[in-house]
C-alpha cells in the first residue's frame, strides 16, 4: 500500500505530479480547511504533509494519528509547534537555502521602491496626472552609499547586505544574537548592538525568524530610536512588529518610510490602517515568490519528504532530537 501524503498549498504542480505517482496524494489549495470533512478524512491517514504555513498545533496532531513528517515549503516554521512535534516523534522540515537570493532580490526591491517611492510614481503616470513638472514633495531620497542596518544576519540577511555592498556601496551594520563572520569578511559589515544600529541607520531591515524572543521586536520604542528619515523594512514575519507601533510612527513621521512584505494577520484585513499611508509600501508576502524559487523549494521540501517515508535522515530537519530517539 502506498503512503497517504497530505499537499496543503503552493506545491509546484510538477512537484506534485511526481509525488503522485509514489504516494496516495491529496491535495488542498486553500485556507479553507477547518470543518472541511475531505481535510479531516486525509490528516487521518496522512503519512506526511507536504505545503506552505498549515498551522500544525496539537490540536491538529491528534487529529493525524499516521503522522510521520511535516515538510514546510518554507525557510520560517513558526506555524508549527516543534515542541509538540519532537514530542510525538514527528520529523519536520523547511527549505533553507534555495530562497535566499530570490528573497533578498523581493526586499531589495522593496527598499528601492519605499526610498523611491516607485508605487506612488507608477499611480501618478497612470492616473494622467503628470501635466506639470514633479514638485520637490514627489522626490525620493538616495539609497546608495547610506547606511543600511540589517536585524537578522543569517542566509537571507547576507544575500541582502551582497546587494547592499556591491550595488549600492552601501556601509552595513548588523544585529544578531551572535556574530556573523561571513558578512563581516565578505561585505564589510559591523556587528553592532540591537539600539545603536537603530539609532545608526539609514534603512532598518528586519530578518529575523518569529519566535518568542523575537514577537514585537520592533514597537513604539524602536521607532522613537530611529533615526526621523529612516525607511523601516519588514522582510521577516508580521508578528515580529507592533503594527500598531507602526502606523504611528509613519503618521507622526517619527520615521521617513516603510516597505512590508509581511503582516500581523495574513491575508491582511482591506480596513487595515496602515493601508492609508502614502509612506508605506506593501506587498503580499511573495519575497521568494518567484515561478523558479517556489519548484526549487517545493522540489526540496519534496525530497525532505521522501527521505523521512524511507526511513532516511531529511536534509533539512528542523528536530534533530526527533531523528536521534527513532
Ligand atoms: N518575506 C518572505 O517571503 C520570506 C520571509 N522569510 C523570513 O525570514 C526569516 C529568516 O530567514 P533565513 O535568513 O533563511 O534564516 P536564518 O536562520 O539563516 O537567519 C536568521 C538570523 O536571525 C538571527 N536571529 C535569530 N533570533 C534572533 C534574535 N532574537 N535577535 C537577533 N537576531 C536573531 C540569527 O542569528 P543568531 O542566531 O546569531 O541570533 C540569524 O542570523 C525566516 O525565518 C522567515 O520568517 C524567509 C523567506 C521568505
Ligand atoms: O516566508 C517565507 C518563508 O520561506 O519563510
Amino acid at each position: 500500500m502506498k503512503p497517504n501524503v497530505l499537499v496543503y498549498m503552493r506545491v509546484d504542480k510538477r512537484v506534485i505530479k511526481e509525488l503522485e505517482k509514489e504516494y496516495e496524494v491529496t491535495s488542498f489549495h486553500n485556507h479553507e480547511y477547518i470543518g472541511n470533512p475531505d481535510f479531516d478524512l486525509a490528516l487521518k491517514k496522512a503519512d506526511g504533509i507536504i505545503g506552505l504555513s498549515l498551522k500544525v498545533t496539537k490540536e491538529l496532531l491528534d487529529n493525524a494519528p499516521n503522522l510521520k513528517v511535516v515538510c514546510n515549503v518554507s525557510v520560517g516554521y513558526d506555524n508549527l509547534d516543534l515542541e509538540e512535534l519532537s514530542k510525538r516523534k514527528i520529523l519536520a522540515t523547511n527549505t533553507p537555502g534555495v530562497l535566499d537570493d530570490t528573497t533578498a532580490d523581493a526586499i531589495f526591491g522593496l527598499l528601492l521602491s519605499t526610498a523611491r517611492r516607485i508605487p506612488e510614481l507608477d499611480q501618478f503616470v497612470k492616473s494622467g496626472q503628470w501635466d506639470i513638472s514633479l514638485q520637490p514633495d514627489q522626490y525620493g531620497v538616495d539609497v546608495h552609499h547610506k547606511t543600511l542596518g540589517i536585524i537578522g544576519m543569517g542566509n537571507i540577511g547576507r544575500a541582502i547586505a551582497r546587494r547592499a555592498h556591491f550595488g549600492f556601496g552601501m556601509d552595513i551594520l548588523y544585529h544578531n544574537r551572535s556574530k556573523n563572520k561571513e558578512a563581516e569578511e565578505l561585505y564589510q559589515a559591523s556587528y553592532c548592538e540591537f539600539d545603536d544600529l537603530l539609532t545608526q541607520s539609514d534603512f532598518v531591515c528586519l530578518m529575523v525568524p518569529a519566535t518568542k524572543e523575537t514577537e514585537k521586536m520592533i514597537g513604539a520604542k524602536e521607532f522613537q530610536k530611529m533615526k526621523k528619515s529612516a525607511i523601516f523594512i519588514n522582510g521577516s514575519r508580521g508578528k515580529n512588529v507592533d503594527e500598531e507601533a507602526l502606523y504611528h510612527a509613519l503618521v507622526n513621521k517619527e520615521i521617513h518610510a516603510a516597505g512590508i512584505d509581511v503582516f500581523t494577520n495574513e491575508p491582511t484585513n482591506p480596513d487595515n490602517p496602515l493601508l492609508t499611508l502614502k509612506n508605506l509600501v506593501t506587498l503580499p508576502h511573495i519575497g521568494s515568490s518567484t515561478t523558479e524559487c517556489e519548484y526549487n523549494m517545493s522540489k526540496l521540501a519534496a525530497k525532505n519528504l521522501r527521505a523521512a517515508l524511507n526511513g532516511e535522515k531529511p536534509p533539512s530537519l528542523l528536530n534533530e532530537t526527533s531523528w536521534l530517539i527513532k
